[in-house]
């Protein structure tokens, strides 16, 4: 096996020490043009039908997208027959162009515009492969014999459309392979096809320049976009078009640069199905306009939508981690991921400006919910499992609390190696602070304050239902239980923590309680729902108790054992 770097050539930089792109912003939407039925259909395993090219199409007009390349109807008869289908059924809305690639030969174009008869508005498109290596190796041509490919072709093609005149025309020229070819050369090419179309007498014209393979890094890329901006003749009346892969993937960020670099309209696909890498992703490059505050003029609200049809006409899946719209793109699991999101999430009111840590954007804004965005498993900390079960349970807990569980939570998920669903933590959170002990139900409690200090008479159900009352004396409720406790188990009750809420009308419980206390070795914590605070205090207290006591008699018989 052979891996020798010496193999490949490095791309050669450009120079040009007055580029503009780097300080440029983008701060409007190009023209989009999606190539999904044409270069997204060319590359895969099972081309669409006219039925799925239908439902594609429709979706794309529906998200808002003005041209949209069909097909290469003269290379397919499917292709043909959707052209044919689109125009006959009537189902291209006025503002939107269909547009349609042909090979730069006579036959082919001539069939291209055959397939378009009685379109109102469509773009033909020719390209050929302008680059030292297709002109060496596919064409075995010159520069001259190159260029009079992309001349010739542009001849036919005006003469072609000068026979149906009743179609609004775009002509779009791509030099392709443009980020392989000397840019000079190519600015030539572009000038010997313009020269033919005559831009600046009022036809519309698209010069399209592909990345076809991407072959250097987003920078030398914009740069030839610049040269080709700054030095085409007729650029006032000029589209310029960028049509980018992701061959080293940097799809999405050539085809932002060459945005800054000049260009007006982006070529791409939904999801960035295409050739090998794929096309340059339409919903990413949408969507970072978006979270920069842009309106990218496309409805992404219909994400899921979006998915499902490309997922089920292309078969292929989309990446959990593919940008905006994959599953896990907006699920933290790790702890201080997870705790800076919670804050921000609580201090975030619609309408503000969006800064939430870790969120790049509002997930419900792509119909995603807030419930997957927290999901515990070990990397995850108390942060994430408060938010938990504050957001599915309505239960918030004491800091010192959060702690506690969130170590037992975390050793689940060490045993388990996986995710720990809300309902388990749930689950966790009653049998090990919520229930009972049996035997230690407050049944009732009577109090009298004195001068020094509380008299409790608590009344407990014992676990054959019976009722104990123990008596005791403190500064409060839980001063005097406490010390009931002591005197009838000879304990030592130390309260290291104790919290209470008053809770929301619309619960049965009014009030919860977290207590910790320690007895001896023992740390034990419990929580409790009562009609009061006084009751659920004592609860929480009884609870914790019963704990101690449980683990007590557990200890002689592991003793025994
Ligand atoms: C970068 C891109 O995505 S470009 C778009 C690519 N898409 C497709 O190719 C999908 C549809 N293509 C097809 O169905 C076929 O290739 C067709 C119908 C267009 C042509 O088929 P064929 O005539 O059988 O030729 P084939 O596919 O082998 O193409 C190679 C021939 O076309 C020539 N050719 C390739 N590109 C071009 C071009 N842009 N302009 C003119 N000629 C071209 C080649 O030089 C070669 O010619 P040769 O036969 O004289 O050596
Ligand atoms: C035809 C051109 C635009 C193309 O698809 C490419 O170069 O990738």
């Amino acid at each position: 096996m052979s891996f020798d770097h010496r193999k490949y050539a490095p791309f050669p930089t450009i120079d040009k020490p007055d580029r503009q792109w780097p300080s440029k912003r983008i701060e409007k939407a190009p023209l989009w043009a999606a190539v999904d039925l044409r270069d997204g259909n060319q590359a895969l395993i099972k081309p669409m039908s006219v039925a799925q090219k239908k439902r594609f199409f429709k979706l794309l007009v529906e998200l808002g997208y003005k041209e949209i390349e069909v097909g290469f109807p003269s290379a397919s008869q499917i292709d043909y027959d959707f052209c044919r289908a689109l125009i006959e059924e009537d189902l291209v809305p006025d503002d939107v162009h269909i547009q349609v690639l042909s090979q730069a030969r006579q036959e082919l174009i001539e069939r291209t515009f055959e397939s378009l008869k009685g379109a109102k508005k469509a773009v033909v498109h020719i390209y050929n492969a302008t680059s030292p290596t297709f002109r060496e190796q596919v064409f075995n041509v010159d520069k001259e014999g190159c260029k009079a490919i992309a001349v010739k072709s542009a001849e036919w093609v005006r003469d072609a459309a000068a026979k149906q005149p009743d179609t609004e025309w775009s002509f779009q020229y791509s030099p392709e392979t443009f980020s392989a070819t000397e840019t000079d050369f190519a600015i030539e090419v572009i000038d010997a096809v313009n020269e033919v179309w005559r831009p600046d007498q009022g036809q519309r014209v698209i010069i399209n320049l592909p990345a076809t393979v991407e072959v250097s890094t987003p920078n030398v890329f914009a740069d030839q976009v610049e040269l080709v901006h700054e030095n085409i003749r007729y650029r006032e009346h000029v589209l310029i078009s960028v049509h980018t892969h992701d061959d080293r993937g940097c799809g999405v960020a050539a085809a932002e640069l060459a945005v800054m670099a000049g260009a007006d309209r982006v070529e791409g696909t939904l999801l960035g199905n295409g050739e090998r890498t794929g096309n340059m992703d339409l919903v990413t490059a949408g969507m970072n306009l978006y979270a920069q505050g842009i309106d990218p003029e496309i409805d992404f609200s219909r994400m899921k939508e979006i998915r499902a049809l490309v997922e089920e006409i292309t078969e292929i899946d989309t990446h959990p981690r593919h940008p905006y719209a994959g599953d896990l793109v907006f699920t933290a699991f790790s702890g201080s991921h997870q705790d800076a999101i919670r804050k921000c999430l609580a201090r975030y009111t619609p309408g503000d400006i969006w800064r939430v840590a870790y969120l790049p954007i509002d997930p419900h804004d792509l119909g995603r919910r807030y419930e997957e965005v927290v999901r515990i498993n070990s990397q995850s900390g108390k942060g994430g499992v408060a938010h938990v079960l504050e957001r599915d349970f309505g239960i918030s807990l004491p800091r010192w609390l959060q702690q506690e569980l969130a170590m037992v939570v975390q050793q689940d998920a060490e045993e388990d190696g996986g995710e720990i669903t809300g309902e388990r933590i749930h689950r966790r959170f009653n049998g090990d602070y919520l229930n009972v002990p049996a035997g230690w139900t407050l049944r009732s409690y009577d109090l009298h304050r004195a001068d020094d200090g509380v008299r409790a008479r608590i009344s407990v159900g014992d676990e054959e239902g019976a009722t104990v009352d123990v008596e005791g004396r403190g500064e409060g409720a839980m001063g005097a239980l406490v010390d009931a406790l002591n005197r009838r188990h000879g304990w030592q009750i130390r309260v290291e923590a104790f919290d209470e809420y008053s809770l929301g009308d619309n619960t049965e419980a009014n009030a919860m309680a977290c207590v910790r206390v320690q007895v001896g070795e023992q740390v034990q914590s419990a929580v409790a729902l009562a009609a009061d605070t006084t009751a659920a205090a004592l609860q929480a207290i009884l609870s914790a108790a019963g704990r101690v006591a449980a683990s007590e008699a557990e200890q002689p018989a592991r003793a025994r054992a």
